[in-house]
């Protein structure tokens, strides 16, 4: 394995019995920062969902640093609609084993604990990152990228703006010292402001060496941010594009739909 951090290979899966999405291959370098972009609704977030140790793979192979995290073979059809597929099969991934790999997915849509302060948040999140160095490092990197949440420190979460809310969910990602961190939609929702300012945080966290696998509907915060760019239609990756032959807006638009909006 030569300098690949996370390699995808033929990877399929979806919500039993519906397939989202299928035969994905996708790598990403130590160092590198990664962009997926496609339509709504088209599997993205289940992609990452599995990636993420959160929905079981239904074929293929994730490997993170070299190492298999799912496990061999093919997933068989549920049983029975009516059981809980986890209680009588074993889980092929395991989201605690992707998080102690250093395999950190941010989810879409803030997942907070509401009556929590961002202070109490900010304190149980270097948990997942037990016995490794570099926390007070990246405590500072996190102070410096969001001042705004040491203003905020007492505030419970469901106080918060959904700008801070996306601070906090970041801030809690990096402070698990990600391997690689996985952003999924980060602007999502945020006023043209703090879109800018959430951008140019995630810059900065490229810029900090930590390897990143975006997804977002902005296309021009991705390519100006990513090495790489995968464009992603119907569950299936349609195209690579390397940061030197970067297309433009319209160009991906038309990649994607035939033409631009
Ligand atoms: N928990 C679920 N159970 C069943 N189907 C789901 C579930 N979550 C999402 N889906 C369906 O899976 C498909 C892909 O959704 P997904 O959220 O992965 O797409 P997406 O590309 O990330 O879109 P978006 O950018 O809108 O989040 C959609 O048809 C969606 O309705």
């Amino acid at each position: 394995m030569t300098g690949e951090l996370l390699q995808l290979s033929s990877l399929s899966g979806g919500y039993p019995p519906v397939s989202v999405f299928r035969n994905v291959d996708l790598t990403i370098g130590k160092g590198e920062a990664v962009g997926l972009f496609g339509p709504n609704g088209h599997g993205k977030t289940t992609l990452l969902k599995t990636v993420a140790g959160l929905i079981d793979p239904w074929d293929g192979e994730i490997r993170f640093d070299g190492r298999r995290l799912n496990a061999e073979g093919v997933m068989a059809a549920r049983i029975s609609k009516h059981l809980n597929y986890d209680l009588f099969r074993r889980r092929r991934i395991q989201a605690r084993d992707v998080v102690r790999a250093g395999l950190i997915y941010v989810m879409q849509g803030n997942l907070l604990f509401p009556e929590m302060t961002v202070d109490e948040v900010l304190h149980i999140a270097p948990s997942a990152s037990r016995g490794r160095s570099g926390v007070s490092e990246m405590q500072s990197l996190v102070r410096d990228l969001f001042p705004r949440l040491r203003e905020r420190r007492h505030s419970k979460i469901r106080y918060l703006s959904g700008g801070e809310r996306q601070m906090v969910s970041i801030a809690v990602g990096l402070l698990a010292l990600p391997r690689l961190l996985i952003l999924d939609e980060p602007t999502l929702g945020l006023s043209p402001k703090l879109r800018l300012e959430l951008s140019e945080a995630i810059a900065r966290i490229r810029d900090a060496q930590v390897p990143l696998l975006v997804v977002d509907q902005n296309v021009e915060f991705l390519t100006s941010l990513v090495d790489r760019l995968y464009l992603f239609d119907h569950g299936s990756i349609t195209s690579e594009i390397d940061k030197a032959h970067m297309p433009s807006h319209d160009e991906i638009m038309t990649m994607l739909f035939g033409s631009a909006p």
